[in-house]
């Protein structure tokens, strides 16, 4: 078997909670690693800068639209669902064809969204879990670092032929990162997984604004079961089969989080910002209707979520 190519060079697009604590692990690790923005944010980025836990986020932010670079061997993108579009965007000069895409997005879409940009060979699954990453302003804080799964995409492995050269290198790279990460051979399980897991955690504590331990007890638990109990009726419905062991594991993370901390959906609630409730609620709601199933929990959360716009 050929050894996996050493990934050298990382571009971030999204220098948020997930961004900026992982271009931190690269930097540290001497990884050559760089913020990607343009115009006025990557302005703001340059002169104000970033922190990750009090420390300066010392890495070049770079503007394709104007600064040039030979394409980067891993783009790591971790902006939110609706502005994936113009990020792949600015990023695409710096993609050639054996750059790899890492998305930590929520919910089941973006792989293939960035994979209809460029091309699905390049693009791995992901998810992103058990993190308490924050941001506020420049300022990004975490005391759980969380982990990344990653694993080849169904569409472009062969099953039983192993995992990918890309999967393995992109596993060293995280690996010598210190950025814990497994790598799973059923990954669309994993990822309706986290859709369970989002759907109910995210939007049950965005609605009724609470941290992982108010979420953990009643009322804010109940309607997060309610949630989750469409996800596992539209899985199924999709051949995707989540087991009450599956629904157990998140609690069990669930249980593991800081009790003050706040899904990423919270953050976005307490700070103005557009949720991602269209990929969560809104897709839940799209696969109901497709499959002749009534997810009425979901379509009262796109109501309720999608007002706070
Ligand atoms: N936070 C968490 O704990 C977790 C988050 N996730 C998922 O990861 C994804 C990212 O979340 P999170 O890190 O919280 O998001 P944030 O909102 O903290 O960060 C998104 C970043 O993307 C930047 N951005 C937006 N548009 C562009 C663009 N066109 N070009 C370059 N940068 C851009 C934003 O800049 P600006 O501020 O200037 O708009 C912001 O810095 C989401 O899908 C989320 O659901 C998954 C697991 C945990
Ligand atoms: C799983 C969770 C809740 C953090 O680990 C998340 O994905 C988020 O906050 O968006």
């Amino acid at each position: 078997m050929s050894e996996a190519p050493r990934l050298e060079s990382v571009a971030v697009v999204g220098a948020g909670a997930l961004g900026a604590m992982y271009a931190a692990h690269l930097a540290a690790a001497e990884v050559e690693v760089v913020l990607v923005a343009a115009g006025e944010r990557a302005e703001r980025l340059r002169t104000q800068g970033l922190t990750v836990n009090g420390a300066p986020l010392d890495i070049p932010v770079l503007d394709p639209s104007t600064d040039g670079h030979a394409p980067f061997d891993l783009v790591l993108v971790a902006v939110k669902a609706a502005q994936l579009e113009d990020s792949l965007d600015l990023v695409a000069p710096l993609v050639g064809p054996d750059t790899t895409f890492v998305s930590v997005l929520n919910g089941l879409d973006s792989e293939r969204v960035i994979g209809e940009r460029f091309s699905p060979e390049q693009v791995l699954l992901c998810i992103a879990l058990a993190m308490d990453a924050e941001r506020e302003g420049s300022a990004v804080r975490y005391t759980a670092p969380g982990r990344l799964e990653i694993g080849d995409s169904p569409a472009t492995v062969t099953p039983g032929e192993g995992g990918s050269e890309r999967t393995e290198a992109v596993a060293e790279l995280l690996d010598r990162a210190g950025i814990a990460c497994t790598v799973h051979d059923d990954m669309t399980h994993r990822m309706w997984w986290k859709f369970l897991v989002n759907v109910g955690g995210n939007q049950a504590s965005a609605a009724t604004r609470t941290t992982y331990g108010r979420l953990r007890q009643e009322p804010a638990r109940s309607l997060m079961v309610a949630l989750q109990d469409e996800v596992v009726a539209v899985a199924a419905a999709e051949g995707v089969r989540l087991t009450a062991t599956d629904v157990q594991r998140w609690y069990d993370v669930l249980e593991g989080q800081p009790a003050d901390g706040r899904t990423s959906m919270l953050q976005d609630v307490l700070a103005g910002r557009p949720t991602e409730v269209d990929i969560f609620a809104g897709r839940v709601v799209e696969l109901g209707r497709r499959h002749g199933i009534a997810t009425p929990y979901n379509q009262s959360m796109l109501w309720v979520l999608s007002a706070l716009r």
